[in-house]
């Protein structure tokens, strides 16, 4: 049987410092959350996985090779960063048309969204006068958009408020449902009655190790 996501002989350095050296790790359909501490590489692994890094080794997401095929693999996955970067002179109504465009995705999804996420009344503002939670709802918003297979949300929950934070699980249960899967990284500890997590995992010394 396929996985969902496959990545086998695993290995990233920056320069040579070795982050992540690994020789499998598998996941199957589900809310999948990587926790741990500062620098343990949870967002060097994302990247790794969004095809945003260069890497040794292979990854695949329903047997579609990250290297081999990296637009069809690339339009299946959702990538939010952590701390997610956009020019300061643009709205994010011409980030969310941009993202709406690339993903093929239908205008009233986006506007659901920000609807959703209660920010309509800022979509039309510039990036550059858009608050940290502001920021990040309109990157949450983004990372919504289109139809992937796989949500990966680096920090997700970091500046946005706790009403924010309870709709943006209530989205994931109900994607999850839909049998979207997400690979999800905090800090904070997240209960199981929030979110209907399928494991748990943590970088320890290079490696991924389920908890
Ligand atoms: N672009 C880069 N160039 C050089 N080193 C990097 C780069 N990105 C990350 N690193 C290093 O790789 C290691 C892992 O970083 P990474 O950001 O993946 O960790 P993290 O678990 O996401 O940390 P945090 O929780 O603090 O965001 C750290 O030692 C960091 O200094």
């Amino acid at each position: 049987m396929i996985n969902l996501l496959s990545l086998t002989n695993i290995n990233k350095k920056y320069g040579s410092h070795e982050v992540l050296n690994f020789r499998e790790w598998k996941i199957d359909n589900g809310i999948h959350w990587l926790k741990g501490g500062n620098g343990t590489g949870k967002s060097t692994l994302f990247r790794i996985i969004s095809g945003q890094t260069p890497f040794k080794g292979e990854v695949e997401l329903n047997g579609i090779n990250l290297k081999k095929e990296p637009s069809n693999f690339r339009s299946k996955i959702s990538f939010a960063e952590a701390e997610p970067q956009y020019p300061l002179f643009i709205t994010g109504n011409e980030l969310i048309d941009f993202y709406t465009e690339t993903r093929n995705a239908q205008r009233k999804q986006a506007d659901e969204l920000a609807d959703y996420f209660e920010m309509s009344a800022f979509i039309n503002n510039k990036i550059g006068s858009y608050s940290s939670g502001m920021l990040k709802k309109l990157s949450l918003i983004c990372a919504f958009i289109g139809n992937p297979d796989l949500y990966i949300l680096d920090e997700p929950l970091i500046t946005i408020d706790v009403a924010s934070a309870d709709k943006l699980y209530h989205l994931i249960n109900e994607k999850a449902t839909q049998g979207k899967s997400f690979l999800l990284s905090s800090h904070q500890e997240v209960s199981n009655d929030k979110l209907k997590l399928d494991a748990l995992f943590q970088i320890i010394e290079k490696q991924i190790v389920k908890l």
